[in-house]
């Protein structure tokens, strides 16, 4: 199923509204050609999410949710928040996540059954640690990620999933081509196992160390549908020459 890939950039816990400039220099840089062969949105922290979607240019999304729609949940932000905001997406399950707030993936499915919930479209973080990959266990890593964080009713058009591996976020690492169409492929016949139909055309992005150098071969591979960006999102120049590997 042919299904239009998604670049993603995750700021993390980076940007001031002087920040809002990088986000017009990356829609500026988005060609209706560009944009009809590939889309790209941007995940800001919370503080900027009303402020660039206000904008219109790009579709803007959350780096986290909480399951709840509201309530006394001090310092987090709701999915019906983001909506609010003018979210589009919300990305669940990042391994910073799971590894500084303790998510698991009971925790994970719950915030993207929130985003389903919301009207937001769930970015689906999962992907293995260094020590897993070494000991041979990426596939039941992800297997199990997959079973656990991915909620029944997954639809294109509702879930976007994300292979991350740990040791390559923010490191310059990258799987060797081969071991990334290992992994994609993969997690795609879990999706169509799973989803049937509908989990064919499901997204399955790319991440880690995605750099202009390498986004071409990265984006060829079989059943890579696109890439979520962190440190080079963060620099209108050097996402836009990820974004220009669909170009
Ligand atoms: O969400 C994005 C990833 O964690 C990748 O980060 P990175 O591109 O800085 O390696």
């Amino acid at each position: 199923m042919a299904v239009k890939p998604l670049v993603a950039g995750n700021w993390k816990m980076n940007g001031t509204k002087a920040s809002v400039a990088e986000f017009v220099a990356i829609a500026d840089g988005v060609s209706p050609a560009l944009a009809d062969a590939v889309e790209v949105a941007v995940c800001p922290p919370a503080t900027l999410v009303a402020a660039l979607a206000t904008l219109g240019r790009l579709p803007v999304g959350g780096q986290d949710c909480h399951a709840d729609a509201s309530g006394a949940h001090t310092g987090d932000v709701a999915a019906e928040q983001l909506k609010d905001a003018g979210a589009t997406y919300v990305i669940v399950g990042h391994s910073e996540r799971r590894a500084d707030h303790g998510e698991t993936d009971a925790v994970v499915a719950a915030k993207a059954r929130a985003a389903r919930r919301a009207g937001l479209v769930a970015i689906v973080c999962v992907g293995e640690t260094r020590a897993e990959r070494e000991a041979g266990r990426t596939l039941d890593v992800v297997g199990t990620q997959l079973a656990g964080s991915l909620p029944d009713g997954v639809e294109p058009t509702n879930t976007v999933v994300a292979y991350e591996p740990v040791w390559a976020i923010g490191t310059g690492l990258t799987p060797t081509v081969a071991d990334v169409a290992e992994v994609h492929a993969f997690v795609r016949a879990r999706l169509v196992e799973r989803f049937g139909a509908a989990g064919a055309g499901v997204r399955i992005l790319y991440g880690g160390s995605v750099k202009p150098s390498n986004a071409r071969e990265l984006m060829a591979v079989p059943e890579v549908n696109g890439a979520l960006v962190g440190g080079a999102s963060l620099k209108a120049a050097d996402f836009l020459g990820i974004v220009a590997a669909y170009a």
